[in-house]
């Protein structure tokens, strides 16, 4: 998978509502109603994760789930990284997890 331009990922994230670039990597935030509901947002995105074989990092604290992508192989942001970016975001739907700033 190559290696996305500064353009298309600057036009690719105005339609991912709270995430941002940071280098090579894209960040968002998000709040979950409780703990439990946090880790089931967690466990959707992780059996995305695994069809996908394309694995987010995640750090989780209490209520709090932050995320970081970026395709590890190639170095910076592919396709790859997009894609589980939307589906983190409809794994958020589901669970009730918001975007937070
Ligand atoms: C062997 C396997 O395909 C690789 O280790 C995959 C697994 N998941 C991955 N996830 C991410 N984010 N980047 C990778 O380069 C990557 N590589």
């Amino acid at each position: 998978m190559r290696l996305l331009t500064d353009e298309e990922i600057g036009r690719q994230l105005e339609a991912l509502d709270g995430w941002s670039r940071d280098g090579d990597v894209i960040r968002s935030t998000y709040q979950a109603p409780t703990f439990a509901e946090g880790i089931e947002f967690v466990r959707l995105v992780a059996a995305d994760a695994d069809q996908m074989n394309h694995h987010p990092d995640i750090e989780i604290s209490y209520t709090t789930v932050r995320w970081a992508l970026s395709t590890h192989s190639e170095g910076g942001l592919t396709q790859l990284d997009i894609e589980l970016a939307h589906r983190i975001a409809e794994a958020a739907e589901q669970t009730g997890a918001q975007v937070s700033r």
